[in-house]
């Protein structure tokens, strides 16, 4: 009999919540491949995709599935390009799946059951990644997608734990045990995990849980109660801002953010900078914090603004938020409108309060 398991490219998602991480996990796995050929498919709710920018450049091939979420809207895409990837004459050793912050883990890996897929890729882990500072508030509309991510995991990384006191960090522990007793629990910051833990089947084996197929959550995958027909569009909704003539300063982007409404759950993007020295600012903005990263520009190539939010339905119209940006550029761009101190542009840090 064909064994088909030896034959299978292997492949991981990551999941978790908007903003938890997920970039900079995928990132520091990449960096540290040590020759491994990835390839990678990020895939952002909105219709910019921003992360397969903020990617690092990976050996092998790099694919961006933004415009709908993997898990409903986009999944026949999904499947045609991981069945695209296993048909290469030099197909990748290892497959990493970035879902979007309001995917739900479950339908994508249902997509890997379909019959045209399931003898070509294996689907060994499901990542989760976790905010430490933003612990799942019950009673918050995006409670249930958060929870649904936590419950699939294999592996939980409850990640910026040098954002929250050692009290909370317990009581997070505490909440993702509850509701996932069955996985790996890793606490860190910025990603940081021994990557044996996602690719050394010996070191994952000597970790006691439950094989898949005897896993109820697992089980659930291959039932007809799943996600088919659902989409976010009830759940979450996304703005996109691009301009290609305007440059912000820093007082401006400040502005945008304090003005921003608090239905924004989260914001990141690229943005052309009035600084002058080539440099653009790749801006995040995740519940209540948000940062600006000074990076070097291409040379001779004009950088566009591209900002893509994320929050609650109907939080604001398109037109409204461009005019928020529109008269936070406009007042504090003004010379006239007071000064603008910057202390430290390495690291520019704003809270959202
Ligand atoms: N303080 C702190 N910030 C972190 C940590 N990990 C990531 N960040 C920051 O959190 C922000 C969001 O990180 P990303 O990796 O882009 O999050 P994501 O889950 O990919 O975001 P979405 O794809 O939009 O859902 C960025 O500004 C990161 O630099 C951490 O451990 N501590």
């Amino acid at each position: 009999m064909l064994d088909i398991s030896s034959s299978r490219i292997p492949l991981t998602i990551i999941g978790g919540f908007l903003g938890s991480g997920k970039t900079t996990l995928l990132n520091r796995i990449i960096s540290s491949a040590d020759g491994r050929r990835f390839a990678v498919i990020v895939n952002d709710f909105g219709d910019i995709n921003i992360d397969a920018r903020l990617v690092v450049s990976v050996e092998g091939e790099t694919i961006a599935l933004s415009n709908g979420c993997i898990c409903c809207v986009i999944r026949d895409d999904l499947v045609t390009e991981v069945q695209k990837l296993c048909r290469l004459p030099d197909p990748p050793e290892h497959i990493i799946i970035e879902s979007s912050g309001v995917s739900r883990p479950l339908s994508i890996v249902d997509s890997f059951f379909r019959p045209e897929i399931r003898q070509l890729v294996d689907v060994q882990t499901i990542i989760t990644l976790l905010d430490a500072d933003l612990v799942v508030d019950e009673a918050a509309t995006y409670a249930d997608i958060a929870y649904a991510q936590i419950a699939v995991a294999d592996l939980v990384v409850v990640n910026k734990i040098d954002l929250v006191s050692s009290a909370q960090r317990a009581a997070v522990r505490a909440q993702v045990e509850r509701i996932v007793p069955r996985a790996r629990i890793v606490e860190t910051t910025f990603g940081r995990i021994p990557l044996a833990l996602l690719f050394d089947h010996d070191v994952s084996a000597a970790i006691p849980r439950l094989p898949r197929e005897m896993d109820p959550t697992h089980l659930h995958v291959h039932s007809a109660n799943d996600d088919h027909g659902h989409d976010h569009s009830g759940d979450f909704s996304s703005w996109g801002y691009r301009s290609t003539e305007k440059s912000f300063s820093f007082n401006a982007i400040q502005r945008i953010v304090e003005k921003l409404p608090r239905g924004i759950y989260r914001a990141k993007g690229l943005i052309r900078l009035t600084l002058g020295n080539g440099e653009h600012g790749i801006f995040q903005l995740a519940g209540r914090r948000s940062s600006l990263k000074l990076t070097p520009s291409t040379p001779g190539v004009a950088v566009t603004t591209e900002i893509v939010f994320i929050g609650q339905p109907g939080t604001i119209t398109d037109n409204d938020l461009r005019d928020l940006i529109d008269d936070a550029w406009r007042t504090a761009n003004d010379p006239l409108s007071g000064p603008h101190i910057v202390t430290d542009l390495r690291a520019f840090q704003v809270e959202f309060v």
